[in-house]
């Protein structure tokens, strides 16, 4: 059945979703902030900041007015940063008030708050509440914009304590190419999409640094060990950092050449300084933040992750990269847990 969607967020992921639930033959409405990006997509139907040479659908409109682009509307998809997720939560409540709507809210962000380590869906439904929303669904998994626009096969998990609501976005995002897992452990989901970011940051130093095989694979194995450490210590269930939103992400941030992350790990690892990567990249490198929430959150809960704290190290501290991994290699030797260690 044919949804209305507003979808918000114009980058490379909010605009490539936005295609797929025309492909499937929704009614969306895609919001940026930026006038001239707007422009462009109606007029030209290109976005060639965050997706040069893809042209979109001619059904495809973008605004800039969020009530036009809520007005109706049965879903909301938030794809924005995580840093602004808050700010456009509140200005989506203003708007839903006005408009006395309650949506079905989905969100594809991969990060945690800095300040208050909150989780996405935390953020969204602190700002909305009940009053105006319906349902919170997380969509999260191994995909990368420019693999899913040229249609090539995609796997993700549609997450949420409400079974149906995470059915509804199953039905919404289907198609022949893009397949969809429910899920009710929306801990695990998020916590596996956020904290892959930054080990995804250490497979590209490691890269640009020239280690082998073996250095990625421990990377990624002890990786999703403090990852899943992490969650589990917030009730997520050990199995769901074994599927697409773990493992499965983990693994496609951590060799893909299109993972913002990676990407920026490896140039770190070649030695270019991290602003000039981040002025470069153009693009969120979601990662960045979420190891300076990463490490703060260890700290506080006592939870042991020292890749996370040599990546952060790394990030924050200007700390010496080969250092950092000889400080890795001399702790002392453990057995091979992957909860709390006692
Ligand atoms: N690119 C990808 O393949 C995937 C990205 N994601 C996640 O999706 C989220 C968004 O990522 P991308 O689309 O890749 O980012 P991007 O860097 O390509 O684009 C971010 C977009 O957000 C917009 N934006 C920034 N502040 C805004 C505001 N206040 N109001 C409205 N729009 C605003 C920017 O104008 C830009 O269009 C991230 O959390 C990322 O981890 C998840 C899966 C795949
Ligand atoms: O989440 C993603 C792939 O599943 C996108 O990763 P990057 O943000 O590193 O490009």
């Amino acid at each position: 059945m044919t949804k209305k969607i507003a979808v918000l967020g114009a980058g490379s992921w909010g605009s490539t979703l936005a295609s797929v639930l025309i492909e499937n033959g929704h009614d969306v409405t895609l919001y940026t902030n930026v006038v001239e990006q707007a422009a462009e997509l109606n007029e030209e139907h290109t976005n060639e900041q965050y997706m040069p040479g893809f042209k979109y659908s001619e059904k495809l409109r973008a605004t800039t007015d969020l009530e036009e682009a809520l007005t109706d509307t049965d879903a909301i998809l938030f794809v924005v940063p995580t840093k602004v997720t808050r700010l456009v939560a509140k200005q989506v409540k203003e708007v839903l008030a006005k408009l006395k709507q309650r949506p079905l809210v989905i969100h594809a962000s991969k990060g945690l708050e800095i300040g208050t380590h909150k989780r996405i869906s935390e953020i969204i439904h602190e700002e909305l509440t009940d009053q105006y929303c319906s349902s919170i669904v997380v969509l999260s998994g191994p995909s990368h914009a420019e693999e899913v626009a040229r249609h090539d096969i995609t796997l993700i998990t549609a997450a949420s304590e409400e079974e149906k609501a995470a059915k509804q976005v199953q039905d919404m995002f289907t198609n022949n190419y893009l397949r969809i897992y429910t899920n009710t452990d929306v801990v695990g989901v998020e916590t596996g999409a956020a904290f892959k970011n930054v080990i995804a940051i250490g497979a590209g130093i490691l890269h640009g640094l020239g280690y082998g095989d073996d250095a990625k694979a421990a990377l990624m194995t002890r990786g999703l060990a403090e990852v899943a450490r992490l969650g589990m210590a917030y009730g997520a269930s050990p199995l769901t950092f074994m599927g697409l939103s773990g493992v499965g992400d983990l693994i496609v941030t951590c060799t893909s050449v299109h993972s913002r992350n990676w990407r920026c790990g490896d140039q770190l690892g070649q030695g270019k300084p991290l602003d000039e990567v981040i002025e470069d990249m153009g693009m969120v490198i979601e990662g960045i933040n979420t190891a300076k929430a990463a490490y703060d959150l260890s700290r506080e809960e006592h939870i042991e992750m020292p890749i996370t704290e040599a990546i952060y190290n790394v990030l924050y501290n200007k700390a010496d990269i080969k250092e950092e991994i000889s400080s890795l290699m001399t702790r002392d030797s453990k057995s091979e847990v992957i909860g709390k260690r006692k």
